[in-house]
């Protein structure tokens, strides 16, 4: 055990780092310090506090079954925009309908077995979804190492990475390779573990930080890397994209998943967040948590759809 929380401990910190590497480099985005220092003191004492569930769409039942819930959402939270109507809450509400209508359709057996056509019909979605193959590849991969290493339960999973939120994105990740959120970066491997880190900000936020949602170490997480935080940064002014990269994104031209691009607004978005959140702590004295920064400004982005954001072919975000 000792070996794995040492190792637990690494998750993060990698995460960050290299964060820091890729934005010390980075020439197609530029993190603007000035425009940090204005959020930061314009906002430092009004960050808005997001209820985690704000629009009502996660099954919750405060037991087990609501940790299978979120693992089997959070193995499916990616790439939304090739379906112009389709979007995380449809996801959100459509696994929460199928699992109200049936309480084993997650059981680990069961996730072994979706077709691409069920899971549609599992969420009640007219047509093929955007990477369906992955997914239901994916969800057979959850189904497959629950039941090989966690007697099919995502809550025992959970259970063994005492209270760690970055035991539990190690154990994640070294057991699941569809979460292991990563790319290479002139040379260097870069992390991101976004869908591995989503899931315990889930937990934590489900569960008000009690029960499954207790973490100890719950300020190691950062933001996670998706296409929604980027945009809202951009429109913040603390990100800047030099002038291809811009074009690209406002002509919503496709931007190759493992491109210097791609991970430059993942990376420097992570970095930005850090940054942001380390002044805040100094202009206010209070510690702020990534998680609730990402909320803050995830919520923002996904209330003003007229946003352009990257569009990248992924099964990370
Ligand atoms: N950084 C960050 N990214 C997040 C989420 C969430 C949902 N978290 C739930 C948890 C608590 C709240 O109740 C939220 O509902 C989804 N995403 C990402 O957004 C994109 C989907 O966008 P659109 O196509 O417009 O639906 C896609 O990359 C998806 O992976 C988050 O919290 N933070």
């Amino acid at each position: 055990m000792a070996m794995a929380a040492a190792l637990a401990g690494m998750a993060m910190d990698e995460v960050r780092a290299s964060a820091a590497w890729v934005a010390a480099r980075s020439s197609h985005v530029t993190v603007d310090s000035e425009a940090i220092e204005r959020v930061a003191d314009n906002m430092h004492d009004k960050i808005p506090k997001i209820e985690w569930d704000f629009e009502g769409i996660h099954y919750f039942d405060d037991g087990p079954l609501t940790v299978q819930y979120l693992f089997v959402l959070d193995a499916l939270n990616f790439c939304f925009w090739p379906d112009k109507d389709l979007n995380y809450d449809d996801l959100a509400s459509g696994l929460k309908a199928a699992l109200e209508n049936d309480k084993s359709v997650f059981d680990a057996d069961r996730l072994q077995k979706y077709t691409g056509p069920e899971l549609r019909k599992l969420l009640n979605w007219p047509r093929p979804l955007p990477l369906e193959d992955e997914r239901v590849r994916l969800l057979h991969e959850v189904g497959y190492e629950l039941e090989r290493s966690f007697g099919g339960k995502a809550s025992n999973l959970v259970k063994s990475c005492e209270k760690s939120a970055s035991m539990l994105v190690a154990t994640i990740t070294s057991h699941f390779p569809g979460f292991r959120d990563h790319s290479v970066y002139k040379g260097h491997q870069v992390f991101f573990y976004k869908r591995a880190q989503i899931f315990a900000a889930d937990l934590f936020g489900a569960f008000k930080g009690q029960g499954y949602g207790d973490f100890h170490d719950i300020t190691s997480i950062t933001i996670f890397a998706d296409y929604i935080v980027p945009a809202v940064l951009r429109e913040l002014g603390v990100l800047i994209y030099h002038s291809k990269l811009a074009t690209m994104i406002d002509s919503e031209s496709e931007i190759a998943a493992g491109s210097e691009e791609e991970v430059e607004l993942r990376a420097c978005s992570i970095y930005a967040v850090e940054k942001m959140r380390d002044l805040i702590r100094l202009k206010s004295g209070k510690q702020v948590l990534t998680v609730e920064l990402d909320l803050w400004l995830w919520a923002y982005g996904v209330q003003r759809p007229s946003l352009q954001h990257h569009r990248t072919l992924s099964i990370y975000y």
